[in-house]
């Protein structure tokens, strides 16, 4: 393993209150990843890219799911479409249900039904969109209640059919940095667990900076026990990252995060995408949840 920490270790509680949780993904090898346009800050397409070292650093992600124990199903890339490593964006499931993505760019838009037909030809109910949304990019279960992000790419609207589909709250939360256009740039989930009554404990760690005055005052009164990373830790994608409750993947360059995570009894695991972030995605941008 080229991971920075140990993962081929079985994962042990290393903290009382932290219960890893076996999670189900899906994934995309970016076989044909590339800057070729650019649809957000980070994508220079004048830089050159490194597809080969794109597919290692993504098949150390992999690698890194696997050796935790996690179920990691993968997409056949499309060779017009280099952003479909993002899978992340390409739906939202819960209880076996796929609220299909709509993109807002051009570029990206014949992902939203390639994604739609994997989730159908893999047994989920595909619940069609009809307002732009970006998936996982812009919404986070956490606990019982959907985080949604907009102001850059998935619309208000989006919020509102979301809310229909799953029958659950939906918390609007307005970006306002275009660095983080995506909600899943500006907040992690660590810990949605389920225990015999349901959810018994789900927190967050969240760049402030991220959101406008009132976004920053519901996340402070709905989750006073957050992590506040700092402004350097966010500007690398460091929240851009995925826990298990216990095992959070992070960027091995967001070293405050690191240690916030490790003071609260997580087990960071360093993966590197550096060349995906050439895209202007990372970790969690690769990786989206299935939940049967
Ligand atoms: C956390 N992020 C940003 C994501 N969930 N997705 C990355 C999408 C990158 C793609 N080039 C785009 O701009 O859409």
């Amino acid at each position: 393993m080229s991971t920075q920490n140990a993962v081929s270790a079985p994962a042990v509680d290393t903290h009382a209150s932290r219960v890893q949780q076996r999670r189900t993904y899906l994934m995309c090898r970016p076989d044909h990843f590339t800057v070729s346009y650019s649809i957000n800050p980070w994508m220079e397409p004048a830089n050159p890219t490194d597809t080969a070292l794109a597919v290692s650093q993504w098949q150390k992600l992999h690698d890194t799911y696997i050796a935790l124990g996690h179920e990691v199903h993968l997409i056949d890339p499309i060779a017009s479409l280099p952003d479909m490593v993002y899978t992340a964006n390409g739906g939202f499931i819960i209880d076996g249900v796929a609220y299909g993505a709509k993109f807002r760019f051009a570029e990206r838009q014949p992902e939203g039904p390639a994604f739609m037909e994997w989730f159908a030809a893999n047994g989920f109910a595909v619940a069609d969109p009809v307002e732009v949304n970006e998936g996982e990019g812009d919404f986070l279960l956490v606990g019982d209640v959907i985080l949604a992000g907009t102001g850059f790419r998935s619309t208000g609207d989006s919020h509102g059919e979301l809310g229909r589909v799953f029958g659950k709250e939906v918390i609007s939360l307005n970006l306002v940095d275009p660095r983080f256009y995506h909600l899943d740039t500006a907040i992690s989930v660590l810990d949605p667990v389920e225990g015999p009554n349901g959810v018994e404990k789900a927190n967050i760690a969240y760049l402030p900076g991220a959101f406008d005055a009132e976004g920053q005052r519901i996340l402070a009164e709905r989750f006073p026990d957050a992590i506040k990373v700092s402004d350097d830790d966010g500007a690398v994608f460091g929240l851009n990252s995925s826990s298990d409750g216990l095992n959070v993947i992070i960027s091995p360059r967001a070293k405050g995060f690191e240690k916030q995570l490790r003071e609260r009894g997580y087990n960071p695991v360093l993966v590197d995408l550096s060349e995906l972030l050439l895209g202007g995605g990372g970790i969690k941008c690769c990786t989206l949840e299935l939940r049967r």
